[in-house]
């Protein structure tokens, strides 16, 4: 469980969060959605803890970010916009850093890292260095080293951008699962089909704020819209923010 709530954050004259409230459930994708600028990823910032609200609170469950932040990460999985994998590494390396990070360590460890690996499909390649990975592979091994520590959450910031469609059906499977097991995944995109088709919940910001929530059906229906794209352009009342 995810929740923000009244976050405010400004850089200089910028208000990017101004009193933004949401929370995004257990067993459910929650996709946010919002022009460029609108603060989502100074959203999910503040969730990784890399950034510091000036008011208001951001919880992973009930922990909050900025009170104590270990605890809040050991819940949290992060998938980073590029794929920044150690080449000389094999992919069992890579993931075995993530889980010395994360705390884990002996036996405990090496069993997350073997379930990790079977979990992704991953073991004819865990034993060969990652150099000349396809993306398809790189993005696999990333997704292990945000998943070994078995998060109970899953934020990611524009997951699909940049990926080949292979890589992101995978990854969409990847996240089907996820939800399927009771975790709780929240993505930002600029792709409405792709929110359409993968979100159980829609948040749209703009300006910093909610502007509206609800299923893709249920945003349509307020916006008197037949897909989401239209009642997306009508609730923010412009077309910026949109990927084909
Ligand atoms: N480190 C920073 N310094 C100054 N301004 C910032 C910084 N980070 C974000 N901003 C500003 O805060 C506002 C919100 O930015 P943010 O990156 O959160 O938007 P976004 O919704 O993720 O946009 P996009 O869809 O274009 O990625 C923007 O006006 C941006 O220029």
């Amino acid at each position: 469980m995810i929740e923000v709530n009244n976050l405010h954050k400004s850089f200089g004259q910028v208000k990017a969060l101004d009193g933004l409230s949401f929370s995004a459930r257990d067993g459910e994708i929650t996709g946010i959605l919002g022009p460029n600028g609108a603060g989502k990823t100074t959203c999910l910032r503040t969730l990784y803890g890399l950034l510091k609200a000036d008011r208001g609170s951001a919880k992973i469950d009930d922990i909050d970010v900025s009170k104590q932040p270990i605890l809040a990460r050991g819940r949290l999985g992060i998938f980073p916009d590029k794929f920044g994998l150690y080449e000389r590494l094999t992919a069992y390396e890579q993931i075995d850093y993530f889980a010395s990070i994360h705390g884990l360590q002996g036996r405990a460890k090496k069993t997350a890292i073997e379930e990790v690996i079977a979990d992704l499909d991953l073991q004819d390649l865990a034993y060969r260095k990652t150099a000349g990975f396809s993306q398809g592979q790189r993005m696999k091994v990333t997704l292990a080293q945000a998943l070994v520590h078995k998060p109970k959450n899953f934020v990611l910031d524009e997951p699909t951008r940049g990926l080949d469609v292979m890589s992101t059906r995978i990854l969409r499977n990847y996240l089907a699962r996820f939800k399927a097991k009771g975790h709780c995944i929240l993505f930002s995109s600029h792709v409405m089909q792709e929110v359409a088709a993968l979100c159980d919940r829609v948040i749209i910001v703009a300006n910093g704020k909610l502007a509206a929530v609800g299923t893709p059906d249920e945003l349509c229906t307020l916006a008197d819209k037949s897909n989401l794209e239209e009642a997306f352009v009508k609730i923010i009342g412009s077309d910026e923010g949109i990927a084909a």
